[in-house]
């Protein structure tokens, strides 16, 4: 049977920019996968792609084993993107009857606004929503083909705390019903409850792909810095918490699992150091440490 989804060797730019840079990346059925990345990463795009609204440049997207847009009009696919206005004067309702007529098999109307959360505004008219409501409404827009394959664009961006609670049981209930899952997010909190598998991408490029397990326990290490002052940098790697050390123009960088046991060891070595910092590891240094252990 053929994977849910398969990309190789894509390739898209806008004039200079590389937006997304030889992405290689497969998933199978039934899994539900993040695609976790800060602004510009390339995500939007990549999900464009697979949604058959743009071309890659280079290489080939697979849905099912079919091209991204025969696997839209056949109902596979359903998506849900950042933006996007509705008819106005339309009802919360009227406009979901407009969606499902659209496919060969929707879902029953009940199930999509229980699913989405909406059986309380059905009468209420679309230009008169909350941004979460609006959210809710694009989340029905998305089920209402019961597709194999929903695709969501940052989907809880504009919820509140609630929503997002209600938004996330429900969306448990459709992938424990089999559907697979690929959710763009800027937060790792939200990829490590959610997803079975969380891939990361940063400058167009995936850089780790992991469980969140794995890619939260690199991205709540540290970084302790100093300047050598003259001693080698020999030997930093191996002292205790610390998981790799660069050495750059006189001054060393060491990713810490334990920032403490690693300093209490610098001391108690009586190493030399002078301006020393600890830092929380940022997401993309701690991914590509990820990424790097990964190849060892
Ligand atoms: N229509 C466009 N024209 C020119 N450049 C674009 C266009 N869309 C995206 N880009 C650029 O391509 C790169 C990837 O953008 P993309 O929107 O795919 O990233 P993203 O990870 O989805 O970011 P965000 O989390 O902010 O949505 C960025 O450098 C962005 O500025």
């Amino acid at each position: 049977m053929s994977d849910a989804v398969r990309l190789s060797g894509v390739v898209k730019s806008y004039g200079a920019i590389r937006a997304v840079n030889d992405v290689d990346l497969t998933i199978g059925r039934g899994e539900t996968v993040a695609l976790l990345g800060p602004n510009g990463a390339g995500k939007s795009t990549t999900i464009n792609m697979l949604l058959g609204l743009f071309t890659p440049d280079a290489g080939d997207i697979e849905v099912f084993g079919m091209s991204p847009a025969r696997a839209v009009t056949s109902g596979k696919i359903g998506a849900m993107l950042q933006e996007g206005g509705f008819v106005p004067n339309a009802t919360v309702g009227e406009l979901i009857e407009l969606c499902r007529a659209l496919y060969p098999s929707p879902l029953p109307t009940a199930e999509i606004l229980a699913a989405a959360d909406l059986t309380g505004i059905v009468k209420q008219r679309v230009d008169k929503l909350s941004g979460g409501q609006s959210q809710r409404v694009r989340f029905a827009f998305a089920l209402a083909g019961n597709p194999d394959l929903l695709v969501l664009d940052e989907p809880t961006a504009a919820m509140d705390v609630a929503s997002r609670q209600a938004f996330w049981a429900s969306m448990r209930r459709l992938t424990d019903g089999g559907k697979t899952v690929l959710f763009a997010t800027h937060y790792l909190e939200e990829a490590d409850d959610f997803a079975d598998r969380v891939i990361v991408m940063a400058g167009g490029r995936i850089i780790a792909d992991g469980s969140g397990a794995q890619i939260k326990k690199v991205a709540g290490g540290r970084t302790v810095s100093f300047d050598l002052e003259g001693a080698s940098g020999d030997g930093l790697a191996a002292l205790p918490g610390v998981t790799s050390a660069d050495v750059r123009g006189g001054r060393v960088w060491l990713r810490c699992s334990d920032s403490d046991a690693t300093v209490r060891a610098l001391v108690q070595g009586g190493h030399s150091f002078g301006n020393l910092e600890i830092a929380g590891a940022g997401l993309e240094e701690a991914f590509l440490t990820l990424t790097s252990a990964g190849k060892e």
